[in-house]
């Protein structure tokens, strides 16, 4: 009986370079979608700041987060995962809105809707 080549380990490294192409796409996809909606919270944290609504709102958190959880246990992705993928986005969006409250940065009236 002759030995196999040990040709496992070249097969695997294909394998996973073939599926990395596809990690990437996700990745990118998910940069592109993060830079969109980051756009739209940028207009809802200049309409804040313009009326003087607060920078947060938990009740809508709230709503989402269920939305959310609901949405990745019918994905199977881990519900806990989606709501610290929310609040971290979250969170960050709230540093925006104040940033632009406190006028820290731009309100930008020379940025058109
Ligand atoms: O919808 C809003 O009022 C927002 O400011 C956007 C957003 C979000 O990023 O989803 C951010 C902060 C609020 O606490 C709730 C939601």
């Amino acid at each position: 009986m002759t030995a196999e080549p040990s040709s496992g380990y070249a097969d695997a490294s294909a394998e996973l370079a073939a599926i990395r192409l596809s990690i990437d796409n996700i990745d990118a996809a998910l940069v592109h979608m993060l830079a969109e909606r980051f756009k739209f919270t940028q207009k809802v944290g200049r309409l804040k700041a313009a009326s003087g609504m607060p920078a947060s709102d938990p009740e809508r958190e709230r709503v989402q987060i269920a939305r959310l959880r609901s949405i990745a246990e019918q994905a199977q992705l881990d519900p806990a995962f989606a709501e610290k993928w929310f609040n971290f986005v979250v969170a960050e969006v709230i540093h925006h809105h104040e940033q632009l409250a406190t006028g820290a940065v731009e309100t930008s009236a020379e940025t058109p809707a």
